[in-house]
């Protein structure tokens, strides 16, 4: 799969043991960003990776600040983009399964880096229900 990766300075340290993770798999993974702890704004980089899987360079992507909110608010601005905090595998399993979501979202600061693998194991190998959920989904936009 492709996935775009990003992440302000408070995930920039989760965000390189979660590009290990998904490359060691097998997984094209294109990282936005940021390439230090230096302090950062986490839109920066939210909008470039909400842009590449709008524009199809990547299939789904994985956004990460301290609290996970920041970087979520900016990535649903996106029409095209369903961004879920997850924070356990259950979480990001249902992210998937009921709400299609194709950016996961973690809060570094608030998540042990066992518990953000398993999320990210979890999000990319469940797939979307469809059924009374598609109807929903459908919904969401305004
Ligand atoms: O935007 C956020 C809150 O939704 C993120 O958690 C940021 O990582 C956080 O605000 C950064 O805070 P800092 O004090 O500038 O490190």
């Amino acid at each position: 799969m492709r996935i775009a990766i990003g992440s302000d300075h408070a995930g920039f340290k989760l965000k390189a043991r979660i590009i290990d993770l998904l490359t060691t798999a097998g997984n094209e993974v294109e990282d936005f960003g940021c390439f230090s702890e230096e302090s950062m704004d986490y839109p920066d980089v939210a909008h470039p990776v909400c842009e590449s899987i709008e524009g199809k360079q990547n299939e789904m992507g994985i956004l990460i600040c301290g609290s996970g909110n920041g970087i979520s608010m900016t990535a649903n601005k996106h029409q095209g983009i369903r961004a879920a905090l997850c924070w356990t595998a259950e979480i990001a399993e249902l992210a998937r399964l009921h709400n299609d979501a194709n950016i996961l979202s973690l809060p570094a600061r608030f998540i042990t880096e066992e518990e953000a693998l398993n999320c990210v194991n979890t999000f990319f190998k469940t797939e979307f229900e469809g059924g009374r959920h598609q109807r929903r989904v459908d919904k969401i936009s305004c």
